[in-house]
């Protein structure tokens, strides 16, 4: 019987056995499948949901010391300050509101926010971020920015600095009147803080030159120790600097008409904003001054006259711009008009209440704002013309006022010790004002408090505050601008340190009237050797003598001339005592 051949195994059939052999690597190899499938879509979760760093600016390299500040997004900076709430209000700036904040990280910070259409706002945000990256972390007695956002669906710019617990210092000293501030030492030791955080602009590489020293831009930490803040007027000094060396070079001297010819001119801040408006909102118009200002800063003789003039970010003109200059300046001035005149509260509000008189103010403006269109010629007459309306507006003013403030008013001393009379040089009185640049509210009691929380910037002029900045840094042609604009403003912030009043104060009293403009009035007491008069009765435990030395070093801050100014160096050899007062 033949047997039946064994049959090999097919393969379509394996047996039962090896079937189960091959089940376990088929798994592997889906679990694999989708072990790798998650990894890769874990890789990108994190790809998308990391923040990019900010590009390095131009001409960083990477070994660049400071690190860039930090890009926050708009949501995290809207959660830390609870939706930019109004109880986190800081205080406001001619860039915007400001805000307390708190990270995620429990870091404390102060958030501006720029507001949409903001004319300073572009500008100093742009300056502010490129001083930001020089600055960080360079001196114990400057604030810089530590990061930036920006939302563009509304439009705002947003600027992040480390949080200063006790504000400003025009608020802690004139409003708030911190007990703290009473104490000399801590006078002096701010005045020695605010003095080290200019020198050390100064002493960098490229002196950087701050443009806007004034109490407000001081903030105090929890210690009330002093910083410099605010950099958006801040500049890299130019290469070539024409000092001023002669009397009327540019300090603000001249003929009386001259004088009254360029206070109009710069009180209405007119001539800055003729430059060109703040740019626009295009990437490449916001990266042009970023990219490089120290070359287009210089303000070399060889250039015209007309480049001289500009500084390096006012370089985009629009038509559309220009329009909302108008109208921002028109606003300005208006409001200067009302809050120059040198009496008290009552009558002028009286004047401005007036529904005629504003209309004539606002044709007026007007017609003085579309000077730019005329020829020179035309230009002076209409000049002469407006001159003549400020003194008819001040005149008529004058006459509403009572006997008694005209007798207040008539008793005022000049600052070269001359007594005007009531009539011819009652205009004197708030030009005076105006020459020292008085009309903000770091400066301005004369319509009484104005206190941050008013919303008004005190920053009206690209050139600086009222009262605080140089003779010469108010100049159309301003190509002068050094680090003595900076010392000049350091001198008005001793002596508002030392004397516990602003700049230019008016209470209404006869022996007011002589203080009104606290620098005349130093100089009045330096004549008469007086300068302790000039000190805070308030002070506690005050060294007197050093309270003078003070005043003293603030007086030859003040000189009208740059060249006679001391340098910041010098100003703290002065206050230590290693270098002697001339
Ligand atoms: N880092 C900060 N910490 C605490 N408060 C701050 C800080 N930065 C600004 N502030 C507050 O917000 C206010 C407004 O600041 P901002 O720098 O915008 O305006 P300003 O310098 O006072 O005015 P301007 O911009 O017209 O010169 C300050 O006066 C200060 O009280």
């Amino acid at each position: 019987m033949p047997s039946r051949p064994i049959s090999s195994p097919s393969p379509a059939s394996p047996p039962p056995s090896s079937r189960h052999d091959k089940t376990p690597p088929l798994t592997a190899a889906a679990a694999g499948g989708c072990f790798s499938l998650f990894i890769t879509l874990s890789v990108c979760f994190c790809k998308l949901t990391r923040k990019r760093p900010p590009p390095p600016p131009a001409g960083a390299t990477a070994s660049s010391s400071p690190p860039p500040p930090r890009e926050f997004s708009y949501s995290t900076l809207r959660r830390a300050t609870a939706s930019f709430s109004p109880t986190n209000r800081l205080g406001q700036g001619g860039f915007g509101a400001v805000f307390r904040g708190t990270l995620s990280s429990g870091e404390n910070v102060a958030v501006k926010v720029m507001d949409s259409g903001s004319l300073q706002g572009e500008a100093e945000f742009q300056n502010e971020l490129f001083f930001a990256g020089k600055l960080l972390d360079s001196s114990p007695h400057v604030v810089p920015v530590i990061g930036f956002s920006h939302d563009k669906k509304r439009r705002r710019l947003l600027l992040v600095y480390e949080l200063m617990d006790n504000g400003n210092l025009q608020d802690a000293l004139l409003h708030r009147k911190c007990p703290e501030l009473m104490e000399w030492s801590k006078r002096f030791l701010v005045a020695v803080n605010v003095a080290e955080g200019i020198e050390h602009l100064h002493g960098l590489e490229r002196p950087v030159i701050h443009g806007d020293v004034k109490p407000s831009n001081v903030l105090l930490d929890k210690d009330f120790n002093a910083k410099i803040a605010d950099f958006g007027l801040a500049r890299v000094k130019p290469e070539h600097v024409e000092m001023i060396t002669l009397d009327g070079g540019g300090g603000g001297g001249g003929g009386p008409e001259e004088e009254l010819e360029s206070v109009i001119t710069t009180a209405t801040g007119y001539e800055d904003f003729n430059f060109g408006p703040v740019v626009g909102s295009s990437p490449e118009m916001r990266a042009a001054p970023l990219e490089s200002p120290e070359t287009v800063v210089s303000v070399s003789p060889e250039k015209g006259k007309e480049s001289e003039r500009r500084d390096w970010w006012w370089k985009q003109e629009s038509n559309v711009e220009r329009g909302k200059v108008k109208e921002y300046v028109m606003q300005w001035i208006g409001s200067e008009v009302k809050k120059e005149r040198p009496s008290s509260v009552d009558w002028m509000t009286t004047a401005s209440s007036s529904e005629s008189s504003k209309k004539k103010s606002s044709k007026r403006l007007e017609w003085w704002l579309s000077l730019e269109e005329e020829s020179e010629n035309k230009k002076k007459k209409k000049r002469r013309m407006v001159r003549e309306w400020w003194k008819d507006e001040y005149r008529r003013e004058v006459s509403k006022k009572k006997k008694k403030k005209k007798t207040l008013e008539s008793e005022f001393c000049s600052d070269d010790g001359r007594r005007s009379n009531s009539k011819g040089s009652s205009i004197d009185w708030w030009l005076d004002g105006l020459r020292a640049r008085g009309n903000s509210h770091d400066s301005v009691s004369v319509s009484g408090e104005m206190a941050k929380s008013c919303g008004i910037s005190s920053t009206p002029s690209m050139r600086g505050t009222v009262c605080y900045a140089a003779p010469e840094y108010c100049n159309v042609d301003n190509n002068n601008v050094s680090e003595k604009c900076d010392v000049y403003s350091y001198g008005v912030l001793l002596l508002v340190l030392v004397s516990g009043r602003r700049p230019l104060e008016m209470t209404g009293s006869a022996s007011e009237i002589q203080r009104a403009n606290l620098m005349s009035w130093a100089r009045k007491l330096a004549r008469k050797e007086k300068l302790v008069d000039l000190v805070d009765q308030k002070l506690q435990n005050l060294d007197q003598e050093q309270a003078v030395l003070c005043i003293k070093v603030a007086l030859q801050c003040l000189q009208r001339l740059p060249v006679s100014r001391p340098s910041m160096k010098e100003v703290i050899g002065m206050l230590k005592g290693e270098v002697s007062v001339p």
